[in-house]
């Protein structure tokens, strides 16, 4: 076996893609700085049961493990970043008002998600702590799409949905959480028939409910104006529904080139959401490019219960969906102990130039630079030419 063999869907990342993808990390964290976003970096490795407070078993399965040889406890690598930014929010920052972070970092799959070939992702993400109202849904939505334009992709389709319709209809039944996440993907999947023999266990109410949840996705105004005569009357659901109105004519005044839509049955978060979720889809990729909502829980297993909201992607699935950015200019110059040459270099590198230095007579090899210039000695000094 090759010793340099990765393991499965772990990649490196060459030069040319890791300068889009570095350019791109730049480019967005300055944007939600100019939001007031605040940046800030959990660790990779934490104690699994901190790590996992206050998700559910879908996080935890993707979790890897480790033994912590200090401790002898096991720890685990993090597989989101949203949980942790959470913790920093309700136990290190401990404020009382509007607190906005944001982080860019690695994280691991211990499986392949589905629809992806990497267990590896950049993740890079926004969330506003201690607003429990729609208007930071929406400026989650509006950075966002944001976001993507800086990415140069504006054509986008935003499903939103809202993890209180769920808890609204099965409010009171008791479930066991194997079968909630088998309820998941059922209604993932739009699994009418293997719904229907699921839902037999509950009262009739409850399981037209769910099978109507399956045909509640499309045209915003429609699915609403729908939803409202389908389901059951219930606080929950009708609290659920009336955010949604409130985010969609909010979001639909939004200059960019969305096409929004509602899809009732489409829980696509982790189980740690717990109000308006929403998962933003663009060309050429069949899974979302980035998903958000609310998880006001999460705090509270932490001991300090916040409103939170946000979303997150994958700087990587980003970078390689953007338009391909030009190949740099770049100088080549000898290699020589020259001062006037070393100083030549020092003023064009000041200017903003990119100079390359042949080691011993070497061509200069590379894929990101376009060298089409070079440095010679012309009438005794060092002038830049053309190659
Ligand atoms: N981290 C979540 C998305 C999210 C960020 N903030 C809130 N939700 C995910 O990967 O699905």
């Amino acid at each position: 076996m090759n010793r340099w063999l990765l393991p499965e869907d772990i990649a490196d990342v060459l030069p040319a893609e890791a300068r889009k993808v570095e350019s791109l990390r730049r480019a967005i964290l300055d944007l939600y700085q100019s939001y007031g976003y605040e940046l800030v970096a959990p660790p990779i490795l934490e104690f699994l049961d901190s790590l996992l407070t206050g998700t559910g078993s879908d996080l935890n399965l993707q979790t890897f493990k480790l033994v912590d040889q200090l401790s002898g406890r096991t720890l685990g690598l993090r597989a989101d970043m949203t949980p942790q930014v959470a913790r920093i929010d309700a136990h290190l920052l401990n404020r009382e008002g509007v607190t906005r972070l944001c982080y860019a970092g690695s994280i691991a799959h211990a499986r392949t998600p589905v629809g992806s070939s990497a267990r590896e992702e950049l993740q890079l993400g926004a969330e506003i702590y201690g607003c429990a109202t729609w208007e930071a849904d929406f400026e989650a939505i509006s950075l966002l799409l944001k976001t993507l334009s800086v990415a140069g992709l504006n054509k986008v389709y935003l499903d939103l949905s809202h993890a209180g319709v769920l808890e609204g209809i099965l409010d009171g039944q008791t479930i066991a959480k194997t079968d909630i996440e088998t309820l998941y993907s059922l209604l993932q999947s739009k699994d009418r028939p293997r719904l229907a023999i699921w839902a037999k266990c509950l009262p009739a109410k409850s399981a037209e409910a769910l099978m109507a949840l399956t045909e509640l996705n499309g045209p915003c105004a429609q699915v609403l104006a729908n939803a409202k005569k389908a389901l059951p009357k219930h606080k929950l659901v009708d609290e659920a529904l009336a955010q949604l109105e409130k985010l969609v004519c909010a979001t639909a005044t939004l200059a960019s080139d969305v096409e929004l839509s509602v899809d009732l049955a489409d829980l696509r978060g982790y189980q740690y959401h717990s109000g308006v979720m929403f998962a933003a889809y663009v060309d050429k990729l069949p899974q979302p490019i980035a998903r958000g909502g609310r998880y006001d829980h999460v705090g509270q297993a932490f001991g300090r219960p916040r409103p939170a909201t946000g979303f997150s992607m994958d700087l990587l699935t980003l970078a390689n969906l953007a338009p391909v950015a030009q190949r740099k200019s770049a100088i080549v110059a000898p290699w020589a102990f020259d001062a006037d040459l070393a100083i030549k270099i020092a003023e064009l590198r000041n200017a903003g130039e990119v100079v390359i230095q042949a080691m011993s007579g070497d061509a200069v090899e590379t894929a990101e630079y376009f060298c089409d210039r070079e440095l010679v000695v012309q009438g005794g000094s060092w002038e830049v030419n053309k190659k």
